[in-house]
Protein backbone atom coordinates (compact mmCIF):
# COMPACT_ATOMS: atom_id res chain seq x y z
CA UNK A 1 0.00 0.00 0.00
CA UNK A 2 1.25 3.56 -1.11
CA UNK A 3 0.64 6.77 1.19
CA UNK A 4 0.98 10.09 -0.34
CA UNK A 5 2.00 13.32 1.66
CA UNK A 6 1.36 16.75 -0.01
CA UNK A 7 2.36 20.31 1.06
CA UNK A 8 0.41 22.93 -0.60
CA UNK A 9 1.58 25.79 1.02
CA UNK A 10 4.08 27.04 -0.58
CA UNK A 11 6.19 26.10 -3.26
CA UNK A 12 9.63 25.88 -2.05
CA UNK A 13 8.33 22.92 -0.14
CA UNK A 14 8.28 19.56 -1.68
CA UNK A 15 5.14 19.07 -3.22
CA UNK A 16 3.81 15.48 -3.25
CA UNK A 17 6.25 12.12 -1.38
CA UNK A 18 5.06 8.71 -2.34
CA UNK A 19 6.28 6.12 0.93
CA UNK A 20 5.70 2.67 0.68
CA UNK A 21 4.18 1.53 4.09
CA UNK A 22 7.28 -0.41 5.06
CA UNK A 23 8.78 2.64 5.67
CA UNK A 24 5.77 3.45 7.88
CA UNK A 25 5.20 2.35 11.00
CA UNK A 26 4.34 3.88 14.47
CA UNK A 27 8.07 3.54 16.06
CA UNK A 28 10.47 6.17 16.65
CA UNK A 29 12.89 5.35 14.55
CA UNK A 30 10.63 5.20 11.12
CA UNK A 31 9.47 9.19 12.33
CA UNK A 32 12.70 9.85 12.36
CA UNK A 33 13.21 8.27 9.36
CA UNK A 34 10.07 10.09 7.88
CA UNK A 35 11.82 13.41 9.03
CA UNK A 36 15.04 12.50 7.27
CA UNK A 37 14.13 11.15 4.33
CA UNK A 38 10.92 13.11 3.11
CA UNK A 39 9.34 15.71 4.90
CA UNK A 40 12.53 17.94 4.48
CA UNK A 41 11.64 21.56 3.14
CA UNK A 42 13.61 23.34 0.64
CA UNK A 43 13.78 26.48 2.99
CA UNK A 44 12.83 27.15 6.32
CA UNK A 45 9.38 26.60 6.90
CA UNK A 46 6.88 28.56 8.68
CA UNK A 47 3.75 27.90 7.36
CA UNK A 48 2.78 24.19 7.03
CA UNK A 49 1.68 21.45 9.17
CA UNK A 50 1.89 17.44 8.25
CA UNK A 51 -0.34 15.46 9.73
CA UNK A 52 0.42 11.81 9.61
CA UNK A 53 -2.50 9.26 9.94
CA UNK A 54 -1.27 6.06 11.33
CA UNK A 55 -2.95 3.19 13.19
CA UNK A 56 -1.58 1.32 15.90
CA UNK A 57 -0.52 -1.88 13.80
CA UNK A 58 -0.91 -1.00 10.19
CA UNK A 59 -0.32 2.54 8.20
CA UNK A 60 -3.64 4.28 7.50
CA UNK A 61 -3.51 6.32 3.80
CA UNK A 62 -3.50 8.62 3.38
CA UNK A 63 -1.30 10.80 4.99
CA UNK A 64 -2.74 14.60 4.40
CA UNK A 65 -0.51 17.40 4.87
CA UNK A 66 -2.66 20.55 5.44
CA UNK A 67 -1.48 24.04 4.73
CA UNK A 68 -1.97 25.88 8.16
CA UNK A 69 -2.52 29.76 8.60
CA UNK A 70 0.87 32.02 8.55
CA UNK A 71 2.13 31.34 11.64
CA UNK A 72 4.22 34.76 13.50
CA UNK A 73 7.99 34.73 13.08
CA UNK A 74 9.72 32.40 15.43
CA UNK A 75 6.53 30.50 16.19
CA UNK A 76 8.60 27.36 15.49
CA UNK A 77 11.61 26.62 14.12
CA UNK A 78 13.08 25.06 10.93
CA UNK A 79 12.45 21.63 10.43
CA UNK A 80 9.86 21.61 13.63
CA UNK A 81 7.79 23.12 11.75
CA UNK A 82 7.06 20.20 10.30
CA UNK A 83 4.78 18.93 13.11
CA UNK A 84 3.23 15.43 13.03
CA UNK A 85 -0.75 16.04 14.15
CA UNK A 86 -0.45 14.57 17.39
CA UNK A 87 -4.12 13.91 17.72
CA UNK A 88 -3.94 11.45 14.67
CA UNK A 89 -0.96 9.71 16.18
CA UNK A 90 -2.62 9.87 19.71
CA UNK A 91 -5.40 7.81 18.50
CA UNK A 92 -3.05 5.34 17.74
CA UNK A 93 -2.37 4.87 21.48
CA UNK A 94 0.83 4.64 20.52
CA UNK A 95 2.32 7.70 21.71
CA UNK A 96 1.66 9.76 24.83
CA UNK A 97 0.73 13.65 25.02
CA UNK A 98 3.23 15.82 23.87
CA UNK A 99 5.10 17.64 27.30
CA UNK A 100 5.86 20.79 26.48
CA UNK A 101 9.16 22.07 28.00
CA UNK A 102 10.60 25.63 27.96
CA UNK A 103 13.90 26.66 28.95
CA UNK A 104 15.13 29.73 29.88
CA UNK A 105 18.95 30.49 29.59
CA UNK A 106 18.75 28.36 26.17
CA UNK A 107 21.60 29.09 24.83
CA UNK A 108 23.80 28.76 28.01
CA UNK A 109 26.54 26.25 28.97
CA UNK A 110 24.27 24.46 30.75
CA UNK A 111 21.33 24.14 28.33
CA UNK A 112 24.02 22.84 25.56
CA UNK A 113 24.31 19.96 27.35
CA UNK A 114 20.63 19.93 28.91
CA UNK A 115 18.58 20.13 26.06
CA UNK A 116 20.37 17.01 24.35
CA UNK A 117 19.68 14.74 27.39
CA UNK A 118 15.98 16.05 27.24
CA UNK A 119 15.63 15.60 23.29
CA UNK A 120 17.00 12.15 23.54
CA UNK A 121 14.33 10.49 25.76
CA UNK A 122 16.56 10.00 28.63
CA UNK A 123 13.95 11.98 31.46
CA UNK A 124 10.67 10.96 29.95
CA UNK A 125 11.58 8.00 28.19
CA UNK A 126 11.30 6.71 24.65
CA UNK A 127 7.86 6.89 24.00
CA UNK A 128 7.62 10.41 24.58
CA UNK A 129 7.26 13.12 22.76
CA UNK A 130 8.44 16.49 23.97
CA UNK A 131 8.06 20.24 22.50
CA UNK A 132 10.60 22.41 23.40
CA UNK A 133 10.50 26.30 23.58
CA UNK A 134 14.02 28.06 23.95
CA UNK A 135 13.85 31.05 25.92
CA UNK A 136 16.98 33.58 25.74
CA UNK A 137 17.54 37.23 26.16
CA UNK A 138 18.04 39.39 23.71
CA UNK A 139 21.51 39.33 23.22
CA UNK A 140 21.42 35.43 23.04
CA UNK A 141 19.11 34.95 20.11
CA UNK A 142 21.57 34.28 17.70
CA UNK A 143 23.54 31.92 19.50
CA UNK A 144 19.46 30.08 20.28
CA UNK A 145 19.39 30.08 16.41
CA UNK A 146 22.38 28.61 16.86
CA UNK A 147 21.12 25.57 19.33
CA UNK A 148 18.39 24.88 17.34
CA UNK A 149 19.81 24.67 14.37
CA UNK A 150 21.59 21.75 16.09
CA UNK A 151 18.78 19.91 17.29
CA UNK A 152 17.67 20.13 14.11
CA UNK A 153 20.62 18.16 12.87
CA UNK A 154 20.39 15.62 15.77
CA UNK A 155 17.43 14.40 14.43
CA UNK A 156 15.94 13.15 17.67
CA UNK A 157 13.04 11.42 16.63
CA UNK A 158 10.64 12.31 20.00
CA UNK A 159 11.40 15.73 19.86
CA UNK A 160 8.32 17.22 17.44
CA UNK A 161 8.64 20.88 17.97
CA UNK A 162 10.88 23.63 18.54
CA UNK A 163 10.43 27.35 19.44
CA UNK A 164 12.71 30.03 20.38
CA UNK A 165 12.26 33.47 21.71
CA UNK A 166 12.80 36.22 24.34
CA UNK A 167 8.91 37.32 25.12
CA UNK A 168 8.65 34.43 28.10
CA UNK A 169 4.69 35.20 27.75
CA UNK A 170 4.40 33.53 24.29
CA UNK A 171 6.61 30.65 25.26
CA UNK A 172 5.48 29.94 28.13
CA UNK A 173 2.24 28.90 26.27
CA UNK A 174 0.79 26.15 28.18
CA UNK A 175 4.30 24.75 29.27
CA UNK A 176 4.36 21.54 31.61
CA UNK A 177 7.87 22.09 32.29
CA UNK A 178 9.77 24.90 33.10
CA UNK A 179 13.48 25.12 33.57
CA UNK A 180 14.50 28.34 34.60
CA UNK A 181 18.22 28.71 34.14
CA UNK A 182 18.69 31.80 32.62
CA UNK A 183 20.46 34.89 34.83
CA UNK A 184 23.48 36.99 35.16
CA UNK A 185 26.27 36.20 36.71
CA UNK A 186 27.89 38.26 39.32
CA UNK A 187 29.78 40.57 38.09
CA UNK A 188 33.12 41.96 39.52
CA UNK A 189 32.62 43.91 42.50
CA UNK A 190 28.81 43.01 42.42
CA UNK A 191 27.45 42.72 46.25
CA UNK A 192 24.99 39.82 46.29
CA UNK A 193 22.12 42.19 46.56
CA UNK A 194 22.97 43.73 43.57
CA UNK A 195 22.76 40.23 42.31
CA UNK A 196 19.16 39.17 43.97
CA UNK A 197 17.95 42.48 42.94
CA UNK A 198 18.71 42.00 39.00
CA UNK A 199 18.23 38.01 38.84
CA UNK A 200 14.84 38.69 41.19
CA UNK A 201 13.72 40.56 38.56
CA UNK A 202 14.15 38.51 36.23
CA UNK A 203 12.38 35.93 38.21
CA UNK A 204 9.52 38.25 39.34
CA UNK A 205 8.71 38.41 35.29
CA UNK A 206 8.33 35.22 34.84
CA UNK A 207 6.31 34.38 37.09
CA UNK A 208 4.11 35.86 35.81
CA UNK A 209 4.41 35.30 32.85
CA UNK A 210 3.98 31.39 33.90
CA UNK A 211 1.14 32.39 35.84
CA UNK A 212 -0.41 33.76 33.00
CA UNK A 213 -0.34 31.27 30.23
CA UNK A 214 1.53 28.28 31.59
CA UNK A 215 -0.40 24.81 32.26
CA UNK A 216 -2.11 25.52 36.05
CA UNK A 217 0.19 22.21 37.03
CA UNK A 218 3.48 23.20 35.30
CA UNK A 219 6.75 22.06 37.50
CA UNK A 220 9.23 24.74 37.81
CA UNK A 221 12.63 24.20 38.37
CA UNK A 222 14.51 27.33 38.99
CA UNK A 223 18.69 26.92 38.49
CA UNK A 224 19.83 30.52 37.74
CA UNK A 225 21.19 31.65 40.91
CA UNK A 226 21.04 32.45 43.82
CA UNK A 227 17.96 29.94 43.01
CA UNK A 228 16.26 29.61 46.44
CA UNK A 229 15.58 33.21 46.66
CA UNK A 230 14.46 33.29 42.77
CA UNK A 231 12.48 30.05 43.11
CA UNK A 232 10.51 32.40 45.98
CA UNK A 233 9.89 35.36 43.83
CA UNK A 234 8.80 33.32 40.93
CA UNK A 235 6.10 31.57 42.91
CA UNK A 236 4.86 34.96 44.56
CA UNK A 237 4.47 35.91 41.66
CA UNK A 238 2.52 33.10 39.87
CA UNK A 239 -0.34 32.76 42.59
CA UNK A 240 -2.75 30.15 40.42
CA UNK A 241 0.27 27.59 40.31
CA UNK A 242 0.31 25.40 43.82
CA UNK A 243 3.68 27.01 45.50
CA UNK A 244 4.50 23.33 45.60
CA UNK A 245 5.44 23.09 42.03
CA UNK A 246 8.42 25.06 42.34
CA UNK A 247 11.67 23.67 42.96
CA UNK A 248 15.18 25.31 43.37
CA UNK A 249 17.58 22.75 42.15
CA UNK A 250 19.92 21.43 44.43
CA UNK A 251 20.53 18.18 43.26
CA UNK A 252 24.38 18.92 42.15
CA UNK A 253 25.34 19.84 45.89
CA UNK A 254 23.50 16.05 46.75
CA UNK A 255 26.09 14.26 43.76
CA UNK A 256 28.54 15.86 45.06
CA UNK A 257 28.13 15.07 48.74
CA UNK A 258 27.28 11.71 46.93
CA UNK A 259 30.53 11.25 45.30
CA UNK A 260 32.56 12.10 48.36
CA UNK A 261 31.28 10.19 50.87
CA UNK A 262 31.68 7.19 48.30
CA UNK A 263 35.31 8.10 47.63
CA UNK A 264 35.97 8.24 51.58
CA UNK A 265 34.19 4.94 52.15
CA UNK A 266 35.86 3.19 49.46
CA UNK A 267 32.88 2.23 47.59
CA UNK A 268 31.11 3.19 44.31
CA UNK A 269 28.66 6.11 44.64
CA UNK A 270 25.51 3.91 44.07
CA UNK A 271 26.23 2.80 47.22
CA UNK A 272 25.53 5.93 49.00
CA UNK A 273 21.63 6.90 49.76
CA UNK A 274 19.09 9.24 51.96
CA UNK A 275 21.71 12.12 51.01
CA UNK A 276 19.94 15.54 51.64
CA UNK A 277 21.77 19.04 51.27
CA UNK A 278 19.73 21.46 53.81
CA UNK A 279 19.34 24.90 52.80
CA UNK A 280 20.44 27.31 50.89
CA UNK A 281 22.49 26.60 47.03
CA UNK A 282 25.19 28.64 48.56
CA UNK A 283 28.26 27.97 50.88
CA UNK A 284 25.81 27.93 53.74
CA UNK A 285 24.18 24.02 52.50
CA UNK A 286 23.90 21.46 54.55
CA UNK A 287 25.06 18.19 53.17
CA UNK A 288 23.63 16.02 55.70
CA UNK A 289 25.82 12.97 56.50
CA UNK A 290 23.63 11.82 60.25
CA UNK A 291 21.02 10.72 57.86
CA UNK A 292 22.61 9.81 55.14
CA UNK A 293 23.67 6.28 54.61
CA UNK A 294 26.33 4.12 52.86
CA UNK A 295 25.26 0.17 51.99
CA UNK A 296 22.53 0.53 53.93
CA UNK A 297 24.29 1.43 57.10
CA UNK A 298 24.17 5.14 58.76
CA UNK A 299 27.28 6.95 57.15
CA UNK A 300 28.66 7.68 60.68
CA UNK A 301 29.15 3.57 61.25
CA UNK A 302 31.23 3.70 57.85
CA UNK A 303 33.27 6.59 58.27
CA UNK A 304 34.44 6.92 61.66
CA UNK A 305 35.94 10.56 61.50
CA UNK A 306 33.93 12.76 62.68
CA UNK A 307 36.68 15.71 62.19
CA UNK A 308 36.96 14.77 58.50
CA UNK A 309 32.76 14.89 58.22
CA UNK A 310 32.30 17.90 59.81
CA UNK A 311 34.93 20.30 58.07
CA UNK A 312 36.52 18.48 55.17
CA UNK A 313 33.62 17.27 53.79
CA UNK A 314 31.14 19.68 54.05
CA UNK A 315 33.22 22.51 53.14
CA UNK A 316 34.38 20.49 49.97
CA UNK A 317 30.79 20.53 49.01
CA UNK A 318 29.91 23.27 49.52
CA UNK A 319 32.90 25.39 47.49
CA UNK A 320 33.06 22.28 44.87
CA UNK A 321 31.85 24.49 42.49
CA UNK A 322 34.36 27.33 43.15
CA UNK A 323 37.51 24.38 42.81
CA UNK A 324 36.02 23.33 39.01
CA UNK A 325 35.71 27.01 38.04
CA UNK A 326 39.68 27.57 39.05
CA UNK A 327 40.41 23.85 37.07
CA UNK A 328 37.94 24.37 34.21
CA UNK A 329 38.18 28.28 33.89
CA UNK A 330 34.20 28.62 33.51
CA UNK A 331 31.55 27.17 36.11
CA UNK A 332 30.32 23.33 36.01
CA UNK A 333 27.62 23.27 33.04
CA UNK A 334 27.31 19.37 32.24
CA UNK A 335 27.22 17.96 35.90
CA UNK A 336 25.10 20.40 35.86
CA UNK A 337 22.42 19.56 33.19
CA UNK A 338 22.90 16.10 34.51
CA UNK A 339 21.68 16.94 37.88
CA UNK A 340 18.44 18.76 36.14
CA UNK A 341 18.10 15.55 34.64
CA UNK A 342 18.46 13.62 37.66
CA UNK A 343 15.78 16.12 39.89
CA UNK A 344 13.07 15.66 36.62
CA UNK A 345 13.67 11.79 36.76
CA UNK A 346 12.79 11.88 40.56
CA UNK A 347 9.46 13.55 39.82
CA UNK A 348 8.72 11.54 37.18
CA UNK A 349 9.98 7.73 38.66
CA UNK A 350 8.78 6.40 42.05
CA UNK A 351 11.46 7.00 44.95
CA UNK A 352 13.18 3.59 45.66
CA UNK A 353 11.78 2.23 48.54
CA UNK A 354 13.15 4.11 51.71
CA UNK A 355 15.71 6.56 50.05
CA UNK A 356 14.88 10.10 49.19
CA UNK A 357 16.39 12.98 47.19
CA UNK A 358 17.01 16.88 47.99
CA UNK A 359 15.47 19.54 46.21
CA UNK A 360 14.75 23.09 47.36
CA UNK A 361 10.90 23.42 47.69
CA UNK A 362 8.44 25.83 49.41
CA UNK A 363 8.64 25.23 53.43
CA UNK A 364 4.79 25.87 54.26
CA UNK A 365 3.95 23.24 56.45
CA UNK A 366 7.18 21.57 56.85
CA UNK A 367 7.29 19.20 59.59
CA UNK A 368 11.00 20.41 60.56
CA UNK A 369 10.35 23.52 62.51
CA UNK A 370 11.78 25.59 59.61
CA UNK A 371 10.84 28.98 59.20
CA UNK A 372 7.76 29.04 56.78
CA UNK A 373 6.93 30.59 53.87
CA UNK A 374 11.27 30.21 52.33
CA UNK A 375 12.44 28.02 49.38
CA UNK A 376 14.44 25.66 51.02
CA UNK A 377 16.34 22.60 50.68
CA UNK A 378 14.91 19.43 51.86
CA UNK A 379 14.18 15.67 51.83
CA UNK A 380 11.69 14.77 48.99
CA UNK A 381 10.04 11.36 48.04
CA UNK A 382 7.97 11.32 44.91
CA UNK A 383 5.65 8.41 43.55
CA UNK A 384 6.38 9.19 40.32
CA UNK A 385 3.78 11.58 39.27
CA UNK A 386 5.21 15.00 39.37
CA UNK A 387 4.35 15.37 42.96
CA UNK A 388 6.53 14.80 45.95
CA UNK A 389 6.18 14.99 49.74
CA UNK A 390 8.29 15.61 52.32
CA UNK A 391 10.30 12.80 54.62
CA UNK A 392 9.32 12.90 58.00
CA UNK A 393 11.70 10.15 59.76
CA UNK A 394 14.45 12.01 60.31
CA UNK A 395 16.82 12.79 62.99
CA UNK A 396 18.97 15.63 63.84
CA UNK A 397 21.41 16.49 66.11
CA UNK A 398 23.14 19.57 67.71
CA UNK A 399 25.53 20.06 64.84
CA UNK A 400 22.71 19.69 61.69
CA UNK A 401 20.48 22.07 63.78
CA UNK A 402 23.04 24.69 64.32
CA UNK A 403 23.92 24.31 60.25
CA UNK A 404 20.53 24.47 59.60
CA UNK A 405 19.63 27.35 61.46
CA UNK A 406 22.59 29.48 59.77
CA UNK A 407 21.30 28.71 55.89
CA UNK A 408 18.03 29.46 57.31
CA UNK A 409 18.51 33.33 58.74
CA UNK A 410 20.79 33.50 55.25
CA UNK A 411 17.37 32.36 53.44
CA UNK A 412 15.38 34.75 55.71
CA UNK A 413 17.28 37.77 54.98
CA UNK A 414 17.77 37.08 51.49
CA UNK A 415 13.74 37.14 51.67
CA UNK A 416 13.68 40.96 53.29
CA UNK A 417 16.32 41.69 50.52
CA UNK A 418 13.67 40.87 47.77
CA UNK A 419 10.47 41.83 49.42
CA UNK A 420 10.22 44.92 46.55
CA UNK A 421 9.74 41.41 44.36
CA UNK A 422 7.64 39.26 46.16
CA UNK A 423 4.65 41.98 46.90
CA UNK A 424 5.89 41.99 50.80
CA UNK A 425 6.67 45.41 51.05
CA UNK A 426 10.14 47.73 50.71
CA UNK A 427 13.42 45.70 51.12
CA UNK A 428 15.97 46.21 53.41
CA UNK A 429 18.85 44.11 52.62
CA UNK A 430 20.41 42.94 55.95
CA UNK A 431 22.59 39.86 54.84
CA UNK A 432 24.38 38.48 57.63
CA UNK A 433 27.72 38.11 55.36
CA UNK A 434 28.39 37.88 51.87
CA UNK A 435 28.17 34.16 51.49
CA UNK A 436 29.16 32.51 48.02
CA UNK A 437 27.29 30.66 45.74
CA UNK A 438 29.35 27.37 45.15
CA UNK A 439 30.20 28.14 41.93
CA UNK A 440 31.77 31.75 42.82
CA UNK A 441 35.87 31.94 44.07
N1 LIG B 1 21.57 25.62 41.04
C1 LIG B 1 22.69 25.08 40.62
O1 LIG B 1 23.09 24.01 41.07
C2 LIG B 1 23.52 25.78 39.58
C3 LIG B 1 24.69 25.17 39.11
C4 LIG B 1 25.44 25.82 38.11
C5 LIG B 1 25.02 27.05 37.63
N2 LIG B 1 23.89 27.62 38.15
C6 LIG B 1 23.41 28.93 37.66
O2 LIG B 1 22.76 28.72 36.40
C7 LIG B 1 22.77 29.93 35.66
C8 LIG B 1 23.16 29.67 34.22
O3 LIG B 1 24.45 29.12 34.15
P1 LIG B 1 25.17 28.90 32.74
O4 LIG B 1 26.51 28.34 33.05
O5 LIG B 1 24.30 28.19 31.78
O6 LIG B 1 25.34 30.42 32.30
P2 LIG B 1 25.57 31.06 30.88
O7 LIG B 1 26.03 32.45 31.12
O8 LIG B 1 26.38 30.16 30.00
O9 LIG B 1 24.10 31.10 30.25
C9 LIG B 1 23.11 31.93 30.73
C10 LIG B 1 22.23 32.28 29.56
O10 LIG B 1 21.06 32.93 30.06
C11 LIG B 1 20.75 33.98 29.17
N3 LIG B 1 19.90 34.93 29.88
C12 LIG B 1 20.24 35.99 30.65
N4 LIG B 1 19.15 36.62 31.06
C13 LIG B 1 18.10 35.96 30.57
C14 LIG B 1 16.69 36.12 30.66
N5 LIG B 1 16.15 37.14 31.32
N6 LIG B 1 15.88 35.23 30.02
C15 LIG B 1 16.41 34.23 29.33
N7 LIG B 1 17.74 34.02 29.19
C16 LIG B 1 18.56 34.87 29.82
C17 LIG B 1 22.10 34.54 28.75
O11 LIG B 1 22.01 35.28 27.56
C18 LIG B 1 22.90 33.25 28.58
O12 LIG B 1 22.77 32.74 27.27
C19 LIG B 1 23.70 30.88 36.44
O13 LIG B 1 22.90 31.74 37.22
C20 LIG B 1 24.48 29.95 37.33
O14 LIG B 1 24.94 30.60 38.50
C21 LIG B 1 23.14 27.01 39.09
Amino acid sequence: MAVVAELSSSSSYIKSTRLHTSQLSISSTHLSYLRRQTFRPVTRPRDATITCSVASDQVQAPIAVQAVDPKPKNDCYGVFCLTYDLKAEEETKSWKKTINIVVSGAAGMISNHLLFKLASGEVFGADQPIAMKLLGSERSFEALEGVAMELEDSLFPLLREVKIGINPYELFQDADWALLIGAKPRGPGMERAGLLDINGQIFAEQGKALNAVASPNVKVIVVGNPCNTNALICLKNAPKIPAKNFHALTRLDENRAKCQLALKAGVFYDKVSNMTIWGNHSTTQVPDFLNARINGLPVKEVIKDQKWLEEEFTEMVQKRGGVLIKKWGRSSAASTAVSIADAMKSLVTPTPEGDWFSSGVYTTGNPYGIAEDLVFSMPCRSNGDGDYELVKDIIFDEYLLQRITKSEAELLAEKRCVAHLTGEGIAVCDLPEDTMLPGEM
